[in-house]
């Protein structure tokens, strides 16, 4: 059992915010919803959290409707970005809201508020806090007071949005971690909404991408990167790059390169999307091997190295990223040519309403079995 979203969609005038979204999450779940701005995560969060009501479409959990019952009988805890604390009330205060506004026959006593409080204190690991106000406070710790006092009422759905959105990047790291951990010993179904590729990708079980309304697709992080669905998918999270190709029977010609196609049907096919990922583009051991490339820019970020190159025939510029360690191997400096190869492409096969009817990965042409070495895979045999 768990929480069944069937086919929702909520309209404001003629714009689909949502638009037949469907999703199952499973008891205990940690599910990440991801999309960049105005994709419609917010308004998915809203409906479950019963601040809004859907035109159409339905959810269950465990079997009751859940789009019936009032907000305050739902068993939701939420945490927004600027869901700001009471600044008035001490962190123990804030934390003991919600039960505190409880009518009076549902209201524990107050040694069992006191004592609630203080667990919920100690897990997020504040309990030496509970008389400061949360102007006194880090944001890092305000976030974690907001989640303690959403678990005040002990919720069965968590709802996240952008939690650590206006927190600072190592604080970010941080806490995603400990929220990681948290989750799993208090294994609460939660829904976390984030446009942050890797910090969806680090926290969750599952994945869920947003574009314009629609789900594009639901995976582990992996089958997300590994095997992206969809062009904007691709795109997305695994930061595919476009490139010119055109298919000629079971073959890929891409920049006069051909490539074997396997499993890919053309029936309903109106256009092809080639794409390639920074890390697939691998430089080439021997000169005058491969695509010629020209190195625009180098950047160095966290033990990689992030090059732009301008390849003939690709409008844009791509970018390629290789460890620090492989690029001292080949040293080459802006403004040189380079050889490069692509390791893999994937394909993507639309209709004329942009919708996926083939999807392929390919792999190189130039040998059977291609050799690796370290990262860099060799395209042929020396
Ligand atoms: N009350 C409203 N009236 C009109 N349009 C709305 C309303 N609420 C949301 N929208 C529109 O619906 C779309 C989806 O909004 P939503 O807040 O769900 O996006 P989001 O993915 O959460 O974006 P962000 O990451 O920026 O918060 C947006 O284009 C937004 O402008």
């Amino acid at each position: 059992m768990g929480i069944e979203i069937s086919r929702l969609r909520r309209q404001f005038g003629q714009f689909a915010a949502l638009d037949d979204v469907s999703l199952s999450i499973a008891d205990g779940e940690f599910v990440a919803v991801l999309g960049p701005s105005g994709s419609g995560k917010t308004s998915l969060l809203r409906i479950l959290a019963g601040l809004d009501q859907p035109d159409a479409g339905s959810v269950h959990r465990d079997g009751e409707d859940l789009l019936t019952l009032d907000a305050r009988r739902r068993g939701v805890g939420l945490v927004f970005q600027h869901y700001a604390l009471f600044p008035h009330m001490t962190v123990a205060q804030n934390v003991a809201f919600g039960l505190q506004v409880r009518p009076w026959r549902l209201r524990p006593r107050a040694s069992a508020i006191k004592a609630s409080v203080d667990e919920l204190l100690r897990r997020v690991e504040l309990e030496s806090f509970a008389a400061r106000y949360p102007a006194q406070l880090s944001g890092g710790q305000r976030q974690r007071v907001a989640l303690a006092r959403a678990l005040a009422i002990q919720p069965r759905l968590l709802l996240l949005d952008e939690p650590f959105g206006a927190l600072d990047a190592q604080v970010r790291v941080n806490l995603r971690r400990w929220l990681r951990e948290f989750h799993r010993s208090l294994g609460i179904t939660t829904l976390f909404v984030t446009h942050d590729q890797d910090e969806a990708l680090e926290m969750a079980d599952r994945v869920v991408v947003m574009n314009r309304g629609r789900i594009e697709q639901i995976g582990t992080p992996e089958q997300i990167y590994r095997h992206p669905a969809t062009p904007f998918a691709s795109r997305f999270i695994a930061r595919g790059q476009p490139l010119p190709g055109n298919v000629e029977g079971a073959t890929l010609r891409v920049l006069g390169q051909v490539w074997r196609l396997d499993g890919f049907a053309m029936d309903n096919v109106h256009a092809v999307a080639v794409h390639v990922r920074p890390e697939d583009i691998v430089p080439a051991l021997r000169q005058g091997e491969g695509l010629c490339a020209r190195l625009l820019s180098l950047r160095h970020v966290a033990g990689s190295v992030r090059a732009g190159l301008q390849v003939d025939g690709v409008e844009e510029p791509l970018e390629a990223e290789w460890s620090e360690r492989d690029w001292g191997r080949h040293g080459a400096a802006v403004g040189d040519s380079i050889d490069i190869h692509f390791q893999a492409l994937t394909i993507f096969g639309t209709d004329r309403e942009g919708r996926v009817h083939a999807r392929s990965e390919c792999h190189p042409p130039h040998a059977a079995s291609p050799v690796a070495v370290g990262p860099w895979r060799r395209l042929s045999a020396e």
